[in-house]
């Protein structure tokens, strides 16, 4: 373990990249990525369409044969992964999707309470066609919490959802990562929704990190609070958007759009 200048021991991070690489063709999607993510820690990762957010958790997730290095990459053995597309397998119950791959005594139960803690008890003898997709990904949800991973690698697990069903799971999401406190890299587009969730926030651009903000503001956050609004503000710059709310005092007061990008 390291110790810092104050003498204080430091936890080793749960991921560790060095110099990671990754190629399509001539064209370097990820050029030489170092990143730290402290055990524990809620980081969201933003950037343009393109960018390359995918092929990075997918490398962190050793998902991605092709990445290169002379680098180094170091990830926790209990890893989870959360996309889009709940991908419950649909000729299994939804209990059995949650326990799919666990093995050893109580297995039943874990998946019980997993369901039960995403507000899904009583649907475990259900069929995944049965639940609408914000419920699909709840199901995903407890499926990647009962493995206790000590990484959450989750991919736009919301992109699919309505926005009320959205707001619904980013506080579902806050209060598990609460409870459970697993290191997390959430991709998003959405720039509220990392403010909101992550406790630092990371925007990718030409394959480099060209952003690392902490958020510096309690929990649960609200949007209206000015300084959330200078969070978002400052991030939407990064990704090369201007909005109202940024843009000078004396500009036209209409009411700010905040994209997805
Ligand atoms: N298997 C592949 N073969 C060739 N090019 C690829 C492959 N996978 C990804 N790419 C390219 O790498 C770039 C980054 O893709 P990636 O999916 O990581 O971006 P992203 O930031 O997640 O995009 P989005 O926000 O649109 O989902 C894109 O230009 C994409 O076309």
């Amino acid at each position: 373990m390291a110790t810092n200048p104050g003498g204080l021991t430091k936890a080793p991070p749960a991921v560790r990249t060095r110099r990671l690489v990754r190629r399509f063709g001539e064209r370097a999607v990820l050029k030489e990525i170092d990143l730290d993510l402290a055990q524990g820690e809620f980081t969201a990762l933003l950037g343009r369409s393109g960018s390359g957010k995918s092929t990075l958790l997918r490398a962190v997730a050793r998902l991605d044969h092709g990445v290169e290095g002379t680098g180094e990459l170091v990830v926790p053995e209990r890893v989870s992964l959360s996309f889009q597309d709940s991908r419950l397998l649909p000729w299994l119950r939804v209990l059995d999707n949650v326990v799919l791959g666990l093995r050893g005594p109580g297995t039943r139960a874990r998946g019980l309470t997993a369901l039960e803690e995403v507000g899904l008890a009583g649907r475990d003898r259900s069929w995944p066609h049965e639940l609408s997709g914000g419920e699909q990904q709840r199901a995903a949800l407890a499926r990647a919490l009962v493995h206790d991973p000590e990484l959450l690698l989750a991919d736009e697990p919301f992109g699919a959802l309505d926005a009320l069903t959205r707001i619904k799971m980013h506080g579902l999401l806050r209060e598990l990562y609460e409870r459970h406190r697993p290191a997390v890299l959430l991709v998003t587009h959405d720039v509220d929704e990392a403010v909101e969730l992550a406790d630092r926030v990371l925007v990718l651009e030409d394959g480099l990190i060209s952003l690392d903000l902490p958020i510096d503001l309690p929990t649960p956050r609200s949007r209206r609070d000015p300084r959330f609004q200078e969070y978002r503000d400052a991030l939407l710059t990064a990704l090369g958007v201007t909005t109202p709310s940024a843009a000078p005092h004396d500009s036209p007061k209409e009411k700010p759009h905040v994209p997805n990008v």
